[in-house]
């Protein structure tokens, strides 16, 4: 078998698999590394089993809202088997063959850089095959969750995204650590497939600081209905689990220990870049490796190491680091054939990243909230609209509670950022997303109808309120 190869990626996971399909796509050769499952954390572990789970809460929210219609109880075993189906019940035979047939090579094993192009891949079975690279070396390795230095927090062996979107069972008490995207979905999956008492520990002021503030104050309401308990600028000091998988005592900055049947930590995440290698061609280990817009880590000589997606931190989303892949595979290839192919580079990251949190309501933003374009120094104006006063929105469901926020550049009059917050939200973000990767005018925008009666009609109002 020859283990010479245009291009090596490490790590399988949608980046790793991105690459290799448009390397090859421009005339390379490609093997590609992986230790666990073809398909990454996103397939198994991720977007696929939350998603999984939330659908049929988000869709029992729908129900709710309208009137005529009732829900029975959720069959939490048929939601879970369907999980199971989402992620091909953990074998990634069917991803496998899709990698063969781009063709590339997938070799099974843990990667470690061994120098300047080289990896050394170790098997399960212990044993070794060095592979070298004619062009690239690419680093799709992930994140894992991120476990905070609190005292008896890792002997509890508390669960972290792997754990709670693979539940075989609902824990009656849920502590949730963290007030960001893992914390906010799976508590809401968690509660609304039978977690009697889920509680919320936030070390900040509210839910998806990163987002605008309405939105998780939104979230928050829509928490506080179904019964989840948020609990805000507080820490926690030490936890107790004597039993293993027993009982668990969490100890608290202020007020009474909180006992649960199970802790979640969702409190960010980690680079997968120990122990691969970095050391040996003077990076550092443990860290993200910083890339330029092309992928291609910076400060290796002769620029044969690029990395993509989770690895490089730039933006921990699945689409993101699909996007990057195919700028990374379309680079390595031009660049192969001594082109540059200068276009291809991450333009959309410097726009800000879309982004969905599937909970009830939808969380959807793209682009630089208030405060970001603030403190990027751009003249700032800010319209707001409550999506509940939108007649599609109206006929979506009785109590409809949404709000709509425009961030526009004074300057230029284009938009820098739109958030969007209300049930059926997710798909009105692709629409924003065109328009500030594209910097639309507001007066073209104008021209763009939203048909009635969608909830897209609150772009019209958007633009009313702007004063268009
Ligand atoms: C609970 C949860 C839900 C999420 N939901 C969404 C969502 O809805 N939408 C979204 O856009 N993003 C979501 N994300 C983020 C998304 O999962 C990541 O951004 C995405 O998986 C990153 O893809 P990747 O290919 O960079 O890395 P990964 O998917 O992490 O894949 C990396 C692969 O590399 C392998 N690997 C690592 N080291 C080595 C090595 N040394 N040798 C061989 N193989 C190695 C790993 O086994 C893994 O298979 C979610 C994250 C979590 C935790
Ligand atoms: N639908 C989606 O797009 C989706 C879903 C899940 C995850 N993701 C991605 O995965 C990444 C990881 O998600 P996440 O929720 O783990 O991270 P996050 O960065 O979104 O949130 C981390 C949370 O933990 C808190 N925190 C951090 N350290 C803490 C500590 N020591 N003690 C207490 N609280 C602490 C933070 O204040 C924050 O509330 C995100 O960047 C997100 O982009 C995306």
């Amino acid at each position: 078998m020859a283990d010479d190869f245009d291009v090596i990626v490490i790590g399988a996971g949608p980046a790793g698999e991105n690459v290799v399909d448009r390397a090859v796509r421009g005339g390379l050769t490609a093997a590609i590394v992986e230790e666990r499952l073809a398909g990454g954390e996103c397939s198994y572990w991720a977007c696929v089993p939350s998603k999984a789970l939330l659908r049929p809460i988000d869709l029992a929210g729908e129900v709710s809202r309208v009137p005529g219609l009732s829900l029975g109880p959720i069959d939490v075993a048929a939601v879970l088997a369907h999980r199971d189906e989402a992620v091909s019940h953990y074998d990634d035979a069917g991803q496998v063959r899709w990698v063969e047939s781009v063709p590339a090579e997938f070799v099974r094993g843990r990667g470690r850089l061994d120098g300047p192009r080289r990896v050394r891949v170790t098997t399960a079975d212990g044993g070794e095959r060095v592979l070298t690279a004619r062009q690239a070396v690419v680093l799709a390795t992930g994140t894992s969750a991120a476990i905070p230095p609190v005292p008896g927090l890792p002997e509890a062996a508390p669960w972290t995204s792997h754990e709670v979107t693979a539940a075989k069972v609902v824990p009656e008490r849920l502590a949730v650590l963290g007030g960001g995207v893992v914390a906010c979905e799976m508590a809401q999956a968690m509660h609304g497939l039978g977690a009697r008492q889920t509680t919320v520990l936030v070390r900040g002021d509210g839910l998806l600081a990163r987002m605008e503030p309405f939105a998780g104050e939104l979230l928050a309401r829509s928490f506080a209905d179904a019964g989840i308990d948020v609990r805000t600028n507080i820490g926690v000091t030490r936890v107790e689990r004597p039993e293993p998988g027993g009982k668990v005592t969490v100890h608290l900055s202020e007020g009474p220990p909180l006992e649960a049947d199970e802790l979640l930590v969702a409190t960010g995440r980690r680079p997968s870049t120990r122990d691969l290698g970095l050391g040996t061609v003077g990076l550092a280990d443990g860290k993200y490796v910083e890339v330029d817009d092309s992928m291609r880590a910076t400060g290796v000589p002769d620029g044969w190491l690029y990395a993509v997606g989770d690895a490089n931190g730039r933006a921990l989303l699945t689409h993101m680091g699909k996007y990057q892949a195919r700028i990374c595979g379309d680079v390595i290839a031009a660049r192969a054939r001594g082109d540059e192919l200068p276009a291809m580079r991450d333009l959309a990251g410097g726009y800000g990243a879309p982004q969905v949190v599937f909970t009830d309501p939808q969380i959807c933003a793209v682009g630089r909230t208030e405060a970001v374009a603030r403190e990027d120094g751009f003249r700032v104006r800010v319209v707001d609209y409550d999506m509940g006063g939108v007649s599609g929105a109206y006929l979506l469901g009785d109590g409809y509670r949404g709000q709509a926020r425009a961030v526009v550049d004074e300057d230029r009059k284009v938009l820098l950022g739109v958030t969007f917050a209300g049930p059926g939200a997710a798909e009105l973000l692709h629409a924003a997303t065109i328009a500030v990767t594209a910097e639309v005018p507001l007066d073209r925008l104008w021209h763009a109808v939203p048909s009635f009666p969608t909830v897209s009609e609150v772009w019209l109002r958007l633009l009313e309120a702007y004063g268009l």
